[in-house]
C-alpha cells in the first residue's frame, strides 16, 4: 500500500491517515450512557464491506454539527481531534467553521465534515442554517459550568429540527479541571439530561485529549453503520441530495489526503 508522510507526521495509507483507519466498532463511553444498543457493525454492513459490495454509493454521510453555549469548548474539541493541538486562549468562532477528515471504515473510504458553530447568540441565525441534513448532532457543554448543561436541551431541539435522523451526542468538556468528586456529581446530572434527550453521553478533555478520539470514532462508526444499512435496505437506490450536503463514499478513492477549512462569517 502506498504510504506517505504528512508534514504533521501522520502516515497516509491509500489517501487515509493511518490514525483514521477504523476496523472495530468503537464502544460507547459507558454502557449506561447511551440509548444506542449497537456494539458491532451490522452483519449486512460487514458483509457488504468485506465483499466490496458497497457500490459506488453516494452516501450522504457524514455531516457532523457541533452546537452549544459560548466558550464551552467546541472549537478546542475539533482542534484536538483534527490537528492534535490545544489552545488555552479563547478565540470566539465567528459564524461557522468546518473541517474535513477522511476515514477508512472496514476498508470503505468515507469523508466526515465537522461543522463547528459559534455559540454567540448573534450568530445563531447563520449557525442554524448549517444544521440541515446533519447525521451527527453533537451538543457540547462545559462540565465546570452547570448553566451550559441546562441549555443543552434547547440546543439539541434546535439542531435536530432540520437534521437527518441524527445520531445524538451530549459531550461534556474540560474534564481535566474537575476533581473526581466534582466529576462524579456532574456526570450524574449529565446522564439524566442525556437520557431525556435520547443522546449518548461522553466526558472529554481537549487539554489532555482524554476520550476525544474515541468519541469521534464512535460517532463515525454509528453514522457509517446506520447510513450503510439504510442504503442496503434501499437496494442502493440513487442517493438523494438532502439539504446542502452530499458526501461521497467510495470503496477506493484516488483523492490525495486533503484538509479543507472554510469560514463563514456574519453578521450583526
Ligand atoms: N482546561 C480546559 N480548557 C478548555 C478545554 N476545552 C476548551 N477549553 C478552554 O475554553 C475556552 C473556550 O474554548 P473554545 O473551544 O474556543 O469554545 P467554543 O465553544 O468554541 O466557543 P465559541 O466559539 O464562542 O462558541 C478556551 O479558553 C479553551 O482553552 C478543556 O478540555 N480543558
Ligand atoms: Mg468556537
Amino acid at each position: 500500500m502506498p504510504r506517505n508522510k504528512m508534514s504533521s507526521g501522520r502516515t497516509i495509507v491509500s489517501a487515509v491517515a493511518s490514525d483514521r483507519v477504523i476496523t472495530k466498532f468503537t464502544q460507547a463511553f459507558h454502557p449506561d450512557a447511551t440509548p444506542y444498543q449497537k456494539v458491532n457493525f451490522h452483519p449486512k454492513v460487514k458483509a457488504a464491506c468485506a465483499e466490496n459490495k458497497t457500490g459506488r454509493v453516494g452516501l450522504k454521510i457524514a455531516k457532523a454539527v457541533l452546537v452549544g453555549d459560548v466558550s464551552v469548548g467546541k472549537t478546542c474539541l475539533v482542534n484536538r481531534f483534527c490537528h492534535d493541538v490545544f489552545d488555552r486562549e479563547y478565540k470566539a468562532t465567528i459564524g461557522v467553521d468546518f473541517e474535513v477528515e477522511k476515514f477508512s471504515v472496514l476498508g470503505v473510504h468515507i469523508t466526515l465534515q465537522v461543522w463547528d458553530t459559534a455559540g454567540q447568540e448573534r450568530f445563531k441565525c447563520i449557525a442554524a442554517s448549517y444544521y440541515r441534513g446533519a447525521q451527527i448532532v453533537i451538543v457540547v457543554f462545559d462540565m465546570t459550568d452547570e448553566e451550559s448543561l441546562h441549555h443543552t436541551v434547547k440546543w439539541m431541539e434546535d439542531a435536530c429540527a432540520t437534521a437527518d435522523e441524527p445520531v445524538k451526542f451530549l459531550v461534556g468538556t474540560k474534564k481535566d479541571l474537575l476533581s473526581p468528586a466534582a466529576y462524579s456529581d456532574i456526570e450524574t446530572r449529565a446522564l439524566k439530561y442525556a437520557s431525556q434527550m435520547e443522546a449518548e453521553f461522553w466526558a472529554t478533555s481537549s487539554k489532555n485529549g482524554e476520550n476525544v478520539q474515541d468519541f469521534f470514532f464512535r460517532a463515525v462508526c454509528m453514522s457509517f453503520d446506520t447510513s450503510l444499512q439504510k442504503e442496503l435496505e434501499a437496494g442502493f437506490a440513487p442517493s438523494k441530495k438532502i439539504g446542502n450536503d452530499l458526501i461521497q463514499v467510495q470503496r477506493s478513492s484516488s483523492d490525495l489526503y486533503e484538509r479543507k477549512k472554510k469560514s463563514s462569517k456574519c453578521c450583526n
